[in-house]
């Protein structure tokens, strides 16, 4: 059997489409005053810059202001802070988001907790992880949101699927494995301290990795049939690979998406429409 691949880039390309249309309504609406994201950027990590310069460049095609803040990898925390009021006071942005990881001095969790509840557009703050977690309305992750998406462009039933999730970061796992509980389906999550994890992989209906180990996943611990998600980013030997051994795999799930042009693309297709979504609930518009 050969997996069905599913097209991470055509899913963003949609939702971009239908973002730009309601963003240039908003726009109109409000005498020409676009949503606008400020991005952060600590320090000068390569794969950081490429995302980050991704994230404002599509910001621009959809007609969302973009506003770039790089910051020298020393920067202070007072000084990190005191960028985060600045931009949560600044009535040009709906949106505020600061590129993960920081530099080793600099506490991700707190920083990104300063950023105000209603501009929290990676939906990592305190406010938007418990509101995901009771089941209330909110600014939720943008990756997790992109797979849900991608899942129901492959047409795969979450209710009562089983799906196995490995990873459990606060930026993807945790909230992934909440999203799907919404979609009732039944959730394992795995991580480094699994016992047996090509078993429980086994099980799996729906697959989905983001531990940020390349080719992780074999061929044999995935259930004939299975859909896969690589939510993984490796570069190996300069090339971008996913966690999954996408050769295998293919070869025996119903459906896969690709490294890169799967799951990375329709990420930053959630952050512009959190980013309208927020702009919308600023304006009295939701
Ligand atoms: N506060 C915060 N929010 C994030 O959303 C966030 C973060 N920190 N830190 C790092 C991860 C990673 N991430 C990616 C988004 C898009 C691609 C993407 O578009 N990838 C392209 C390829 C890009 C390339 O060629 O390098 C693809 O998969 O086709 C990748 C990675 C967002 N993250």
């Amino acid at each position: 059997m050969s997996a069905r691949i599913i097209d991470g880039k055509a899913v963003a390309a949609r939702v971009r489409a239908q973002v730009a249309t309601e963003v240039a309504e908003f726009t109109a609406q409000r005498g020409g005053t676009p949503p606008g994201l400020a991005t952060i950027l600590v320090g000068d990590d390569a794969a950081s810059a490429v995302y980050v310069g991704g994230k404002q460049k599509a910001c621009a095609e959809v007609g969302i202001r973009g506003f770039d803040h790089r910051l020298p990898a020393d920067t202070s925390r007072e000084d990190l802070l005191a960028l985060v009021e600045q931009l949560n006071a600044d009535p040009e942005v709906s949106g505020v988001l600061c590129q993960l990881p920081l530099p080793g001095h600099l506490d991700g969790v707190e920083i990104t907790n300063a950023i105000s509840a209603a501009k929290d557009v990676d939906g990592l703050t305190i406010a938007s992880a418990g509101r995901l977690a009771l089941g209330m309305p909110g600014l939720r992750p943008c990756t997790p949101s992109g797979v849900i998406e991608l899942l129901a462009e492959a047409g795969t039933e979450l209710q009562g699927a089983e799906c196995v999730v490995i990873g459990r970061s606060n930026l993807f796992g945790k909230p992934m494995a909440q999203l799907l509980l919404q979609h009732n389906a039944t959730v394992t999550i795995c991580h480094s301290r699994t016992k047996d994890l090509a078993a429980t992989c086994r099980g799996a209906d729906v697959l989905i990795a983001a531990v940020g180990v390349a080719h992780l996943v074999k061929g044999d611990w995935v259930k004939p049939g299975a859909v896969v998600v690589d939510v993984g980013m490796n570069r190996l030997d300069g090339k971008l690979t996913g966690d999954v051994d996408f050769a295998a795999a293919s070869e025996v799930a119903s459906a896969i998406t690709p490294v890169p042009g799967g799951v990375g693309p329709t990420t930053i297709a959630f952050l512009l429409r959190n980013t309208l979504e927020a702009a919308r609930a600023q304006a009295g518009v939701a």
